[in-house]
């Protein structure tokens, strides 16, 4: 009876543990198919995006059908497309014909107070020897120097004793003659920038380092390529390390290649000379080279442009030797251009920060003490602010 009892109890057993077993399969299977299938999403399904058929790519918009609704769109892939290069932007430079007339206005501000004192002086009515020494003084504070003030003081006593008219337009036309005359209008103030028989113009700029040489260079360029010139820099000043990079990129803005050294301190007449060469291969127009003015000593500062000069000369003549000075320097610029001229010959004077100053007199002082012509004028610090220095403009900017 116990063994029978025993049966019973370990068959019940195993009947329990398959049911359960049983049971058990049944929900895992279920389960497995609940994680399987893709979860239900609200609104149009997006299924229906994956439905449409491959390779049609144009854009579907499908109105919706009713409010609430999305449309169903498909949009084409963008195709790739490798980003252009950005372009270099090559300005066009502003004509330098009536610059100095444009920019009249920068030296008026500046320099009409002395025109208008000397008229104030001047139309007094009784011009006794006060006034006159007052009219001496305004005139070399202008920097115009002592020997241009005794000649313009004497010529205007002569007008006033044989004309005796003294009223305002009478002697402002007085003042326009003396001054221009001594501005030496007749001075030849071209420069020399087109190749001269087979090969290029040489330029070669001077001057102590912040008169604005390489900004002077810079806006050189830009004046001649508005003039249609092919131009091309040298970076002789190799001593300050920034100056090449200064006039790359004054030259870059205008579409002008700079034959620069990548050594700091590099010998400045071997720049010269490689810039020279480009432009003879490159058959150029012209070649305007940039030099350091180290105002160490004479001899140093000789030495220094003596060399550039002579290696340059070794490939071409130098046509133009362009010095420049800063006019609010007064004296001492006029010193520079002394030492400068002994060093090498000056063809022409470039007068800088002009409009900084009401010393406009430096004009003539400078001219009389080198004998070579002022041919351009700095107006400015922007690209377009150099002009060809024109006697009339400069007077009538001092009258006015
Ligand atoms: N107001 C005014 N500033 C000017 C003029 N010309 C040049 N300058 C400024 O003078 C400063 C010196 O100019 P640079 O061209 O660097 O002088 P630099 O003589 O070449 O000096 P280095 O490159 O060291 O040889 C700059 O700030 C120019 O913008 C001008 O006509 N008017």
């Amino acid at each position: 009876m116990d063994t029978v009892l025993i049966y019973v109890i370990v068959g019940v057993i195993v009947l329990l543990g398959a049911i359960a077993y049983g049971v058990s399969l049944i929900t895992g299977r279920r389960r497995t198919l609940e994680r399987e299938a893709p979860p239900a999403r609200p609104g149009l399904p997006a299924e229906d995006l994956d439905r449409q058929p491959p390779g049609d790519t144009t854009d579907t918009v499908a109105p919706p059908e009713h409010p609430g609704a999305r449309a169903t769109v498909e949009v084409e892939p963008e195709p790739e497309v490798a980003p252009a290069p950005p372009q270099p932007t090559v300005e066009r430079p502003a004509s330098a014909r009536g610059r100095l007339q444009r920019l009249r206005a920068r030296l008026a501000r500046s320099n009409s107070s002395i025109g208008q004192g000397l008229l104030a002086l001047l139309s007094r009515g009784k011009l006794d020897e006060e006034t006159w020494e007052e009219v001496e003084d305004t005139l070399i504070s202008s920097d115009l120097g002592v020997e241009a003030t005794m000649e313009l003081v004497e010529s205007l006593r002569t007008r006033v004793k044989v004309d005796g008219a003294t009223d305002e337009a009478t002697v402002r036309g007085w003042l326009r003659e003396d001054l221009l005359a001594l501005v030496q209008p007749d001075m030849d103030r071209r420069i020399t920038s087109t190749r001269v028989g087979d090969r290029p113009a040489v330029i070669l700029v001077v001057g102590v380092n912040g008169t604005g040489k390489t900004t002077t260079v810079g806006k050189l360029a830009r004046v001649l390529v508005a003039e249609d010139r092919e131009v091309l820099l040298g970076a002789a000043d190799t001593f300050r390390a920034a100056a090449a990079d200064q006039l790359e990129t004054w030259g870059a803005r205008v579409g002008v290649p700079t034959v620069r050294s990548e050594k700091d301190g590099a010998d400045p007449a071997a720049v010269a000379f490689d810039a020279v060469k480009a432009g003879i291969e490159e058959e150029v127009d012209v070649v305007i080279i940039d030099t350091a003015g180290r105002l160490h000593n004479k001899v140093g500062l000789m030495d220094e442009l003596g060399k550039v000069k002579r290696v340059i000369e070794k490939q071409s003549e130098i046509d133009e030797v362009l010095l420049v000075l800063d006019a609010t320097t007064g004296q001492n610029g006029l010193q520079q251009a002394k030492v400068f001229s002994e060093a090498v010959d000056v063809t022409g004077i470039v007068l800088t920060k002009l409009d900084g100053t009401a010393k406009g007199g430096i004009v003539v002082a400078v001219q009389r003490q080198l004998g070579v012509p002022v041919k351009l004028v700095g107006l400015g610090e922007g690209p377009d602010d150099l002009a060809p220095f024109d006697p009339e403009a400069f007077v009538d900017a001092i009258v006015m």
